[in-house]
């Protein structure tokens, strides 16, 4: 088989190392990166693809877009209506078709479709209409497309892992039909978005973030592995529901939770080796800090939801100084929500600012303050805190509500990471209005549904003086004759390119600093055209340049820190990783 594969391989300069792990975990055996799109390759599958098979494989199959030569090349007259049509207008077509439905979950059917049928053209559509289809294969539709998995499961997406196969994953891995695997996002699926424990059917989170990792932060599809550990569920609803795709077992907990992942991560190292990226997304808190405290110092891990959302929004609020004057240490913080996201983005903008001023942490994390479901996280409170929420609980008296901690308080930037919806209420917000010329305020939780309050709320309470962003996206407002355009503050910014950063340099772990280079670079981002319109992110159809500016900076300091392991450093990491970016532009078969 390789020397008939040398024979194929067109001889040029590569663009990109051939050895690369960037193109490709491993060698680009197929020659899938290293030919220009004018060159002709050859699709192969086990053997070479052809015919009816051909038009039936996501990766190689173009439909109408297959040439008169290509048809009598690869045997597919007759099979295909005589009609050839290009890329652009198959996008044109699918993009119609998409907009017909007025339903989300229908959208979000027809982008599945299509990216099990066509895998080119579902990454071009994602490409090219990113703030059109985010919302469909993100938040907010994923979140009703895991709530109704069961019902509208099709074909099976990613690899499940339950209770069942323990002692077997090794095995269970090798199933995959890809062994060039560079990134992995798995979940347990006990916390998903901000709706609770929806078991195995939180395999739409790994799936759509997967997507994001390939359109966005440019990691080939081959190169991602969606995973879902099915320990079962607490979900009554779901154990009663016919259509649950899971184990109908409530959850495994100690012992035999914590056996079974420590097989899957020894699994996943001995499989793809110590460079592959394990993302944890969406685990409880109660699972998720261990994990990652647990394994950060033998695997190259990443909580997307407490370090990736950590390094978006102080992104933001770095930017929001240009708006409000000021830096950082100027601003009193309160958070509604002490979890993952809450402490997580706590302690690193803590980190920012004794990188900053050159404080103590302890005295800096004193102007942060965090409301949990019992009140303002206190002093009195701490013997009974979980370890996450301890370095918060300052000298205060006890306050039982938002509204009284907003009073009390008197925070410069309100942050919202509770996962429960409507929770800024309108006496929240004119509170922070009163005390503020422009409020921060920051609604972080999923779907919006989750959302603590509105576009329209944050705007029309605070008589449009609030910079708001939101976790789910939300249309302009009019308030006041004036159009307000909200942000996103959602990790997508973040952990496409900041992936793409660690897989370009081979970094071996994940370090704090990174997450601060992550940040710097998202800030930088954003143009005095979009502070103009009260942005403090930059648009999303940015998104790939951004990625590379951020994979760029996160590989630098993989470098500085002496954690890369891709030598020689390339000498413009920004170009660098650009060229290293998955393009879903048509190949032309010989
Ligand atoms: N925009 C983005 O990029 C991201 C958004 N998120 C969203 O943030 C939300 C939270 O996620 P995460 O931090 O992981 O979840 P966690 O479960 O770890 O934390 C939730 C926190 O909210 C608190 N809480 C729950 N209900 C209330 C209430 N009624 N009043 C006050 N506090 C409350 C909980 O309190 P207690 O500890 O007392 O139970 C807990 O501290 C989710 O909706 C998620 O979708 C998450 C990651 C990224
Ligand atoms: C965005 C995200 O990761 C979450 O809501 O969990
Ligand atoms: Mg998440």
């Amino acid at each position: 088989m390789e020397s008939t594969l040398k024979e194929l391989r067109p001889e040029r300069e590569p663009v990109v190392d051939p050895k690369c792990t960037v193109a490709g975990g491993v060698e680009d055996a197929y020659g899938e990166d290293q030919a220009t799109e004018e060159q002709v390759i050859t699709p192969w599958t086990v053997s070479v693809a052809s015919g009816y098979s051909l038009l039936r494989d996501p990766r190689y199959n173009k439909g109408l877009a297959f040439s008169e030569k290509e048809r009598d090349a690869h045997y597919l007259r007759g099979l295909l209506p005589p009609t050839c049509i290009t890329q652009e207008l198959q996008e044109k077509k699918l993009m119609n078709n998409i907009r017909q439905y007025q339903v989300p979950l229908q959208r979000y059917m027809a982008m599945m479709e299509l990216e099990e049928r066509n895998e080119r053209l579902f990454y071009k559509l994602l490409i090219d209409n990113v703030e059109e289809l985010l919302p469909i294969v993100y938040t907010p539709t994923v979140g009703e497309a895991c709530q109704k998995y069961g019902s509208i499961f099709r074909r099976p997406q990613g690899l499940f892992i339950s209770l069942k196969e323990k002692g077997k994953i090794l095995e269970v891995l090798k199933n995959w039909p890809e062994r060039s695997i560079q990134v992995i996002v798995v979940t347990d699926g006990e916390r998903i978005l901000g709706l609770g424990d929806l078991g195995c059917q939180g395999m739409g989170i790994p799936v759509g973030k997967l997507a994001l990792y390939t359109a966005l932060g440019g990691i080939r599809p081959s190169a991602c592995l969606p995973i879902t550990i099915d320990v079962g569920t607490n979900n009554e609803k779901l154990l009663k529901d016919e259509f649950y795709i899971g184990l109908r077992q409530k959850r495994a907990t100690g012992q035999e939770y914590s056996e079974l992942l420590q097989e899957f991560m020894t699994a996943v190292k001995q499989n793809y080796g110590e460079k592959v990226l394990i993302q944890f997304e969406d685990f409880a808190n109660h699972n998720a800090f261990e994990l990652l405290a647990k394994y950060g110092t033998s695997h190259l891990v990443f909580n997307d939801d407490i370090q990736g959302t950590a390094s978006v929004v102080l992104a933001g609020l770095v930017a929001a100084q240009k708006l409000v004057g000021g830096t950082l240490a100027d601003q009193t913080f309160l958070f509604l929500g002490a979890g993952e996201a809450g402490t997580g983005i706590a302690e690193l903008i803590a980190l920012q600012i004794s990188k900053e001023t050159k404080g103590p942490l302890e005295e800096i994390r004193k102007k942060i303050w965090l409301v949990d479901s019992k009140g303002l996280i206190v002093s009195s409170r701490k013997e009974s805190l979980q370890h996450f929420k301890k370095p918060w609980a300052h000298e205060h008296e006890p306050v039982g509500t938002l509204l009284d901690a907003v009073k009390a308080i008197k925070p410069t930037i309100l942050i919202g990471s509770s996962g429960v919806g409507r929770t800024f209420t309108k006496e929240v917000i004119e509170a922070m209005a009163s005390c503020n010329e422009k409020p921060i305020i920051l609604s972080l939780s999923n779907p919006t549904s989750q959302s603590e309050c509105t576009a329209e709320e944050a705007y029309g309470w605070s008589q449009g003086r609030a910079i708001f962003a939101s976790g789910s996206p939300f249309d302009p407002v009019e308030c006041n004759g004036k159009t307000f355009v909200p942000g996103q503050a959602n990790n997508a910014y973040i952990f496409p390119g900041f992936g793409l950063g660690l897989v370009m340099s081979g970094a071996i772990r994940v370090h704090d600093d990174m997450l601060l280079a992550a940040s710097e670079a998202l800030a930088g981002q954003v143009m005095e055209e979009n502070f103009e319109k009260g942005l403090i992110y930059p648009p999303f159809s940015n998104i790939r340049k951004i990625s590379a500016h951020i994979a760029a900076n996160v590989a630098a300091k993989a470098y500085d820190l002496g954690l890369a392991t891709r030598l020689p450093r390339p000498q413009n990491l920004v170009k660098y990783a650009e060229s290293c970016m998955y393009s879903p532009i048509y190949r032309n078969y010989r």
